[in-house]
């Protein structure tokens, strides 16, 4: 049996998924982490690839960050046979700016926004600061304005809604997005904003659309902004004919506010009349004890059933700070190594990226190999692919995982259609130099692969998104934290085994491991003190530490000091997090 047919099998043997796994027309799963749906999302988009979906045709799987798509694509590497060029992963953004933008905004009469390359971070403060100095005068409380502004534009408010914040906030940004245009550039709120508007105001857009993606799936529903909400109901929901909708959320594992994200949106969708809502209730990841203290925190009222027995929780006080805590957690790593778990199936989740990087400086310290998800640059197609080279060509085929094929597919696509035969006999040519990847660095490859082709590629407009990230992983190779990393240590990277992972609460969505260590559990630091007292926040922060808590197959242990150490050096003592003891282990 391949691995799709074994995890269709899987599934049918749960009535529940077997039940949005054969849903015809659209679909809405509502369900608890652990429960399949990131599994359910990717078996049937794979199942519909080959069976329902006749080429040319495709589909395209929408969701938030990279870091999630990357996800997404590991899943259905190992379900959908490569190849197939018609089927698009990736975040909102990258869709609208490859899949809306770059194909239709031409023909929509916008030609500018077909030229407009994403701006860099300076750039972006520079025309926010000169059009909010242009209408509120040089002595305005800048990034209080700006907050406001970005409030809006997430969530692409209707003039009513700016009118709230008065006429002169919608001036500043106007003025803002005219900058940002003079310079043929737009930033991410933008790229969405204008993807919404040439769907739904041309027809001619939507349904070329619709033809190119008849089925879309979406994953994390809940945190995704009102942007995509807008393109799916467009797209699914409109009058020009549809495509299908398949997917998955949770609204109790809602942590993107800041982004705009509007959880209730995806209950909405499962109300509207063509839906099938299916709910899940089977947690297959978290041992039983696990389950019941995240569900005293959740305070949520749909049923988690566990399906696996055990599970330990554990609450630990460090008196002596954040460093006493940073070693807790090496001697529950060598409790857990001794415990025979490896060290990629052990996360410590932080509240903040200082955390991260005083947690992975002491495991090192330690000889404990640690790895913090994003810190030296953001995961991306780009640097995915640049990364898979490295695997590719110095790690023995078995153990990188990595086809050939699979990367002069992903080559072709960032080359764009400048890519000539020339290029993967190149790339290929390169690759098989390579093998003990001792004679070069990591630098020097990307610089070769950049030279190859990439560089230019990436200077389309659609793939500038692109090329500020691997901006940002050449400037750490040359001048940060990875100067002078071999290729064998880039492949490494790539691998993802055998060093323990730090990340953020924000960050740890959508993982799991068998030991999760949760530090910095200390009351206004998580609730953050600006959130005590915003039912909202509140509520944000507390589904953040369930979020934390739902990551574990077998262990979670926490820490906590009493008093919370700000990255300033300043501290704030305030007693552990409220949180522990709503989950009756204070
Ligand atoms: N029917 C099933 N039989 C066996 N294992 C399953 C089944 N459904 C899901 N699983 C397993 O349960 C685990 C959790 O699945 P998955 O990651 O898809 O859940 P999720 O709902 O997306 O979780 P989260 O919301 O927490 O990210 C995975 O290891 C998956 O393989």
């Amino acid at each position: 049996m391949n691995r799709l047919s074994e995890s269709i099998a899987q599934l049918r043997h749960n009535p529940q998924q077997a039940k949005a796994f054969e849903t015809q027309g659209h679909c809405v799963v509502l369900a608890p982490p652990g429960s399949g749906k990131t599994k359910l999302l990717t078996t049937r988009l794979a199942y519909d690839l080959f069976n329902t979906i006749p080429s040319p045709h495709g589909a395209a799987c929408i969701t938030l960050t990279n870091a999630a798509a990357d996800e997404l694509r590991r899943r259905l590497d190992v379900l959908v046979p490569p190849g197939r060029s018609s089927l698009f992963v990736g975040t909102v953004h990258s869709f609208a700016l490859r899949r809306v933008i770059a194909p239709f905004a031409a023909v929509a009469g916008r030609p500018d926004l077909a030229r407009a390359s994403i701006g860099s971070d300076a750039q972006i403060n520079g025309a926010y600061e000169e059009a909010i100095g242009a209408v509120f005068g040089s002595r305005a409380d800048t990034r209080h304005i700006r907050s406001t502004i970005e409030f809006h534009r997430k969530r692409l408010s209707s003039d009513d809604q700016w009118s709230r914040s008065g006429h002169k906030t919608l001036a500043a940004a106007r003025k803002y997005e005219a900058k940002l245009a003079e310079q043929e550039l737009i930033d991410f709120d933008g790229v969405v904003a204008a993807a919404v508007e040439l769907v739904e105001k041309h027809e001619l857009v939507r349904r070329a659309l619709i033809a190119r993606f008849p089925c879309l799936y979406v994953d994390e529903y809940q945190d995704l902004a009102p942007g995509l909400d807008r393109l799916v109901r467009a797209m699914c929901f409109g009058q020009s004919g549809s495509a299908t909708l398949f997917t998955v959320g949770d609204p109790e594992q809602a942590v993107f506010g800041w982004t705009g994200s509007r959880p209730e949106l995806l209950a909405e969708l499962a109300g509207l009349p063509d839906v099938t809502a299916v709910p899940l209730e089977i947690n297959y990841r978290c041992g039983k004890e696990i389950i019941r203290v995240a569900d005293r925190v959740r305070k949520g009222t749909s049923p988690v059933v566990g399906q696996r027995d055990g599970g330990h929780v554990s609450v630990n006080y460090c008196p002596d700070g954040f460093a006493g805590q940073c070693r807790s957690v090496v001697a529950a790593v060598r409790n857990a190594v001794a415990d025979d778990v490896a060290l990629h199936e052990i996360v410590v989740i932080c509240l903040r990226n200082d955390q991260c990087k005083r947690v992975a400086e002491t495991l090192r310290a330690s000889n404990i190999p640690a790895f913090v998800r994003g810190a030296e640059y953001r995961q991306s197609t780009s640097t995915a692919f640049v990364e898979a080279c490295a695997a590719w060509s110095t790690l023995d085929r078995e153990r990188s995982n990595y086809r050939l094929a699979d990367l002069l597919g992903q080559w072709r696509n960032l080359v764009g259609p400048m890519w000539t035969r020339e290029q993967d006999v190149a790339l290929a040519e390169l690759l098989m130099s390579l093998d003990s990847g001792e004679q070069m660095t990591a630098h020097d490859l990307l610089e070769r692969l950049l030279e190859l082709g990439l560089a230019r590629g990436l200077q389309r407009p659609s793939m500038s998104d692109e090329a500020l990230i691997l901006a940002e992983m050449k400037k750490s190779l040359t001048e940060g934290a990875l100067v002078g990393l071999t290729i064998k240590g880039l492949a490494e990277r790539a691998r993802k085994v055998d060093r323990v992972e730090v990340t953020t609460m924000t960050s740890s969505k959508g993982l799991e491991f068998d030991v999760v260590l949760i530090v910095g559990l200390d009351d206004k630091g998580i609730p953050h003190f600006k959130s005590i007292y915003n039912p909202a926040e509140l509520a944000e922060d507390r589904r953040k530490f369930y979020v934390s808590i739902t990551r574990a197959r077998n262990q979670v242990h926490m820490f906590y000091s009493e008093f919370v150490e700000w990255a300033s050096g300043k501290t704030t003592t305030a007693g552990p997090s409220r949180f522990l003891s709503e989950a009756g282990l204070l």
